[in-house]
């Protein structure tokens, strides 16, 4: 890698997009504890924003209606990835003022701070002019969370692995979906910890399906192997599966990765957003399109 690209000037802002496990198997587990996953994954029009432009030193402030709950977090995923990123290049004296428009419920199983931190290292590499090829990036993402590798591409995948093993995902019909958090934050590490039983197989996908009623059928033969070690530890998320599966229109409702928002199915991205209006004031809910693979 090399920071050899021509640094690009002015500000650049990339979206983060929501995260959404349509379904999710825990298919084993590697010796340092982490699981073996099987997961089709798609991103939502649910977004945060980063955007970097040049400073001295790196420095990230925050806004938008979630970003509350990160205020006291030392720590955020954008500094960690910009700091990551600044590292592997060689750059000495790494300068970026970061912004990040925080959207989307903080620990809610739709990766938003993995997406800020992928939405970051695709910012910083375009502002500072760092050529490097999407293997190395990948590898890079990885060190800062199983979930960022996908969070890249930000399109349809399957997520093999721990998260970094990626291919192509079956082809998509267009289709609605809607967002649903009770706004109770959820610990990762605490509800792998809580599954137990067999590991499920990998699934068998298609190499396509025709529109959402015939995914959304295939789907629910498949399941969120977190889904029951995440109830157990926080039930109103069976109550927001219920207030999802009863929307007019929902195909289908499930939780997505380790909780505790959970996503319904809807024909279209109209009929979502109309039924996302329907849920609970107090909920955080979204309803909409997600981004094709192309
Ligand atoms: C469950 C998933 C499904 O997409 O999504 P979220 O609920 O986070 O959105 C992801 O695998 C989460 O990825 P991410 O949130 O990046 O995880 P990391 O920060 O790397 O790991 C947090 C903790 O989760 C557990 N972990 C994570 C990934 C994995 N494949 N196996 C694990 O056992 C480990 O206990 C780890 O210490
Ligand atoms: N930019 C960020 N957005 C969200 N969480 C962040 C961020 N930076 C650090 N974190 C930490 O990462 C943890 C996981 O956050 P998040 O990615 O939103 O969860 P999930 O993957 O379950 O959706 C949070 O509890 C928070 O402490």
């Amino acid at each position: 890698m090399t920071a050899g690209q021509r640094p690009v000037v002015g500000p650049v802002t990339e979206l983060a997009r929501a995260k959404v496990n349509l379904h999710l198997h825990v298919t084993g587990r590697r010796a340092d504890g982490y699981h073996l996953l099987d997961s089709l994954v798609v991103f939502a029009d649910a977004a945060d924003e980063v955007t970097a432009a040049g400073g001295e030193g790196m420095a990230l402030s925050l806004g938008g209606p979630e970003a509350g709950s990160l205020a006291a977090e030392a720590d955020n995923l954008v500094l960690r990835a910009g700091r990551l990123l600044a590292e592997m290049a060689g750059l000495d004296r790494p300068g970026a003022a970061l912004r990040l428009e925080k959207r989307l419920p903080v620990a809610s199983g739709i990766g938003g701070g993995s997406a800020d931190a992928a939405a970051a290292l695709r910012a910083l590499a375009r502002l500072w002019g760092v050529e490097i090829g999407p293997t190395q990036l990948a590898a890079l993402a990885l060190r800062l969370g199983a979930d960022v590798p996908v969070c890249l591409a930000s399109r349809p995948a399957r997520m093999q692995g721990v998260g970094e093993v990626l291919s192509s995902a079956p082809v998509l019909p267009p289709f609605g979906l809607v967002l649903a958090n009770p706004r109770i934050s959820v610990a990762t590490p605490r509800i792998f910890a809580a599954r137990s039983g067999p590991f499920a197989p990998v699934a068998e996908l298609p190499a396509g399906w025709k529109n959402a009623e015939e995914m959304a059928a295939a789907l629910r033969g498949l399941r969120n192997d977190l889904e029951p070690p995440a109830i157990a530890l926080c039930p109103p998320i069976a109550e927001v599966l219920g207030a999802l599966s009863a929307l007019p229109g929902a195909l289908m409702a499930r939780m997505s990765g380790s909780g505790a928002t959970c996503f319904a199915i809807f024909p279209d991205a109209a009929a979502a957003a109309r039924a996302a209006a329907l849920l609970p004031q107090d909920w955080w809910r979204w309803g909409g399109s997600v981004r094709s693979a192309t």
